[in-house]
Formats: structure tokens, sequence, C-alpha cells
């Protein structure tokens, strides 16, 4: 396997690292600390090809970064910053096309103000004054965005831009026992909100990959996805109620266990992007934290083979809160696996009983189906284990690979499955085709992040060699033939990704045009003076 150094701990025991030293990527500090030979050659040896340069970002002062445009009001003087480095840190996400840019010191973007209000009346100031000033305002967790969702792109007459940071919103307000909520401001982090439900024995249980540094309010902006693979797999399956202040005023919802009273005001919000308001707390169903746990790897043929299995799993009402299933380039490239071979990794997990005997039942069904058990248990070096290990390391390892010239990047999207077998070969095979006419050599794998009775979530990788200078129009051309062949063969521009600005063009050609036309005229009465996040989603 590629390790990366200050690899995170086992999910839900992830400490935030680094984030203030943080200059660059997912964790690189300035100077950037050097990249090892042996490193280097475990790259070269695991993709089959490599650079011969490596790059260190450029220093905060010799980034390039805009003027601000905007004096800050005495009035607001405590919420505002116009720190140089402050606003390049809130330019971009984490997007490929942002790591090379922010590599380069590529500023040009950046927010003119970043503002951190403490409380709802805060962020009502503030919108009040963003309005009143044709500022465009957009509302930023934790930057973890893959699609543009938070990059001051703004187009039209705007004098300029806020970036409203809610770092400061983030604790847990009040946990209610007896129906299992807490009230979670939308600030928190993954492992801020944990640290704090811990205390009373609680868990929101909620794992994207990006755990360590989003934030509540991100994952519920953009529908975010977790590691229950099989049952609860979105944020929006976890929501009571929703805060959010909009420039119209407080949009509150009463909490409630559910309620058929017309469209839901909170699925209104979930997937909003930043476009309506600001979301600054939200009740959440939370649980008992798991106590009992059992793992397995099993290995099969193919990717479809262990698809098929799932469907088998799913259809015997076993419902794994963790499924992962890798094709064999995955496998392979992640050290999950010694040779090429597709594997599929199953985890369970209860607070109440022992998860030995429906482990026993999925092996069962996954032999049955062909599979070969590679192992079970949480013993070291288990493929499982390793697998989990480079799943929590790849944003670590995803700096060193930009630096060490890897085009590197992901794209996902969700798909019935009468279709899956023949859509995930037309989107793996036409990427392949532009990955080779682009960048000469490459790897494109795909594994299957989540599981639906009627269908899953096939989650593509592109490892490819870069071409210093060119990586932008690379990467452009390579998403280019991989979004068409999605939307051509049915599927979603994206399952939980969100739409961004990166995505937005294949979103205005998925959904229906009256509805299109219901969300702006929507977005028009809650934000007449257009503020919110212009450029994303809409
Ligand atoms: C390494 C890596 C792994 C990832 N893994 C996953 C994964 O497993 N599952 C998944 O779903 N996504 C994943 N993502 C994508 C990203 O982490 C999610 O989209 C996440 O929900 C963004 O949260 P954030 O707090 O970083 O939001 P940001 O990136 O700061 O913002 C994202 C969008 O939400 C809006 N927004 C943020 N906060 C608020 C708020 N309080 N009110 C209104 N709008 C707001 C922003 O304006 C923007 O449009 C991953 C990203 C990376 C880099």
């Amino acid at each position: 396997m590629i390790s990366a150094t200050g690899a995170a701990a086992e999910e839900g025991q992830l400490e935030e690292s680094g984030a203030n030293e943080r200059w660059w990527g997912w964790a690189t500090p300035s100077p950037a600390p050097p990249i090892a030979d042996d490193v280097r050659r475990a790259i070269r040896e695991r993709l089959g090809f490599g650079a011969d340069w490596v790059e260190d970002p450029v220093p905060p002062e010799r980034a390039t970064i805009a003027p601000s445009r905007v004096a800050i009001p005495r009035a607001l003087a405590e919420l505002l910053s116009d720190d140089p480095r402050d606003r390049a840190l809130h330019t971009y996400g984490q997007s490929y096309r942002d790591l090379v840019r922010s590599l380069r010191g590529s500023f040009e973007t950046a927010p003119d103000l970043v503002a951190r209000p403490r409380t709802e009346s805060d962020v009502e100031r503030l919108l009040a004054w963003c309005s009143e000033e044709r500022l465009a305002a957009i509302p930023f967790g934790g930057g973890t965005s893959v699609v543009g969702g938070v990059e001051p792109r703004v187009e039209g007459d705007y004098r300029g831009v806020v970036t409203i940071d809610l770092s400061r919103l983030a604790r847990v307000r009040a946990v209610d026992r007896e129906s299992l909520a807490a009230c979670i401001e939308a600030g928190a982090t993954g492992p801020k909100l944990e640290q704090q439900l811990r205390a009373h024995g609680l868990t929101l249980r909620f794992y994207p990959q990006s755990f360590e540094r989003s934030t509540l309010g991100g994952w519920l902006a953009t529908r975010a996805a977790g590691h229950f693979a099989t049952f609860q797999q979105h944020i929006d399956e976890l929501v009571e109620s929703i805060t959010a202040v909009t420039p119209a005023g407080l949009w509150q919802s009463r909490r409630l266990p559910g309620s058929g009273a017309g469209p839901s005001p909170d699925r209104w919000l979930l997937g909003s992007e930043g476009t309506l308001g600001v979301i600054t707390h939200a009740w959440l169903r939370v649980r008992p934290r798991p106590r009992y746990r059992a793992r397995a790897s099993v290995a099969f043929g193919d990717l479809h083979a262990a698809a098929s299995a799932v469907r088998s799993l799913l259809r015997a009402e076993l419902e794994p809160a963790n499924l992962r299933a890798l094709d064999a380039d995955e496998a392979y490239v992640t050290g999950a696996l010694d040779e090429r071979r597709a594997l599929l990794v199953i985890g369970l997990e209860s607070a109440v009983e022992q998860q030995e005997g429906e482990l026993e039942q999925i092996l069962d069904v996954c032999r049955a189906s062909g599979g070969e058990i590679v192992d079970r248990g949480a013993q070291s070096g288990s493929a499982e284990g390793v697998w989990r290990s480079a799943f929590t390391a790849a944003p670590y390892l995803r700096d060193l690979l930009v630096r060490a010239g890897v085009l590197c990047e992901t794209f996902e999207t969700a798909i019935t499955w009468e279709r899956f077998g023949e859509f995930v070969e037309r989107v793996r095979q036409t990427t392949r085709r532009a990955v080779e006419e682009v960048c000469g050599a490459g790897l494109v794998s795909c594994r299957i992040t989540h599981f639906y009775p009627d269908g899953c979530a096939p989650y593509f990788t592109v490892l490819a060699p870069a071409r210093q200078g060119d990586e932008l129009r690379q990467w452009d051309e390579i998403k280019v033939a991989a979004s068409e062949a999605i939307l051509a063969a049915g599927g979603t521009i994206t399952h939980h990704h969100a739409v961004g600005r990166d995505h937005r063009e294949w979103y205005r050609r998925q959904r229906p045009v009256p509805f299109a036309t219901a969300l702006a005229a929507a977005k028009a009465s809650i934000d007449p003076a257009g503020i919110m996040n212009p450029g994303a989603l809409l």
C-alpha cells in the first residue's frame, strides 16, 4: 500500500489535525515537507506511472490574491476579516482543479471578506448588510466541496463577495434523550460534534470520507452521504428539523418524527447549497454508541459478481451498516488485495446485540454467490482493515499524489439495477478512452459506495500522469467525457457530491423544466436581491 504521513485514525476517532497550520490541500503546511524517494517509488510501482518532478505549494507570501474591494463597516468589524491568507484559505474547496490552482498560489477569485458569525442574529445582520450593499454571500462549512460549491466564481453586478464561515457556531446545544435527538449547530465538524455527543453516550454515526473537516451545515446543504451503505445513506434520513437564516427571515421547521403536512420545509433546504440561506442549526436523530462490531472481506471475480451478491443479501433482508464493493483495480491500488480481484468489504455494528450470527448469514450468501472469504474479524493486516486505513488516509495521500504529478480525482453517480452492468462498463470505458487520449496512460477504477434495493451508487477514481501546467485542461476534458456518458446512460450527475458550480450544466439537463422554474421562483422570493451563493446549483 502507498501510505501517507499523518493518516487519520479509525472512523469515529479522528481528531482535527493541523487545520490551523494547513496552507494547501487537505493538510499540507507551508513550507511543505519533502516527499521521500521511497514514497515516489511506491507510487510508481502501484500505479505503473509517475512524474519525474515534485512541486511544492507556493507559500502565502508569494501567492496571487486580488486586493479586497470591500471596506469593513465598523458595526460588523468584530465579525469580518480581510486578511489575505484568510481570504485565500476560503477561495476553494478540495477538487483536483482547486488543488492545482492553490498549489500554484493562484487565488484570483478570493472572497473580499471572510465573516465568522457567533450567533443567528450575527448571520441576520450580515445578510441584511450584504443585501443592502449588493454583496454576494457564500456559506462556508469545512470547505471540502469537490464541485466548486464555495468558490467565489460570481457573475453579475455584485460589489464584492463575503464568505460566511460557520466555524464559530459549532456547539451541540441540547440533547433529548427520550426522543434520541440532538440540536447541533451547523459549523460543527464531524469530530467536534461526535466529541460532544460522546459525553452523552450518543453518536450521530455519520461518516463521509471528509468527516474530519466537513460540517453538519455542509452535509445538510449538499445532501451528503455517510458510511451507512444500506439504510440511512444520506443525511436527509437523520433530520428532524432545520433552522436557516434567509434574506427573507428565519426558516425554522417544527421538530417532528414525521409529517404529511404538504411538501417538507426541511427537504427544501436539503441540497440547497447555500442558495436560499445560511443553515445555522438542526435537530438530528442520534443513537447509542455501537458496542458490537463484526467485519469481513470477500473476494469475487469481478465487480459485477460482488454487486450481484449484495443484491442477494438485500433480498434476504440482510443490511450490513457498511458495504463497499471495490473493483479489481481499486482493491489492488489501495493495497487491500495483492492480486487483481474484486473485493466486498463488510461491516456490521449494533448497540444491543452481537453481530457474529448475522455476519455468518451474510457470508453464507456471499459463498453461495461465488465469493471467497478472505478474512473476518478486525485483525491487523486484514483486507478490510487495509482498505479502511486507505479510505481514511486518502485525503492526505492525495496531497502527495498531486504534488508528485498524479492527476487524481473522483466522480460518482447512481443507477437502478436493471441498467447497472451496462452503465458501469459504458462510463468506465468512455472515461478510460478520455484518460488515454488526454494523458497517454492511467487508471479508472470503480467502487460501489451505497446500495439500495433497486440500485446502487458507483464511484469512480481516475489516476493518471499529469502534464505540469496543463492539468486543468486535462481534467476538464476527462470530466466532460465522463459526465456526458453518465447522463446519456441514464444516471444522475451526482449521488452525494452535490451540484455546485461544476455540475450545473448536467444538472440543468437532468431536472424537469417546470421544477427548474419552481426552484428559480422560490429562490427569487426568498432571496430577492439574489445574494445567496450566486452561480451554485441554479
Ligand atoms: C476527501 C473528500 C472526501 C469526501 N467524501 C464524501 C463522502 O463520503 N460523502 C459525501 O457526501 N461527500 C463527500 N465529500 C464532499 C464534501 O465533503 C461534502 O459535500 C460535504 O457535505 C461538504 O461539507 P462542508 O462542511 O465542507 O461544506 P462546504 O464545502 O464548506 O460547502 C459545500 C456547499 O454547502 C454550502 N454550505 C456549507 N455550509 C452551509 C450552511 N451552514 N448553510 C447553507 N449552506 C452551506 C456551501 O455554500 C457550498 O455550496 C468529500 C470531499 C472530500 C474532499
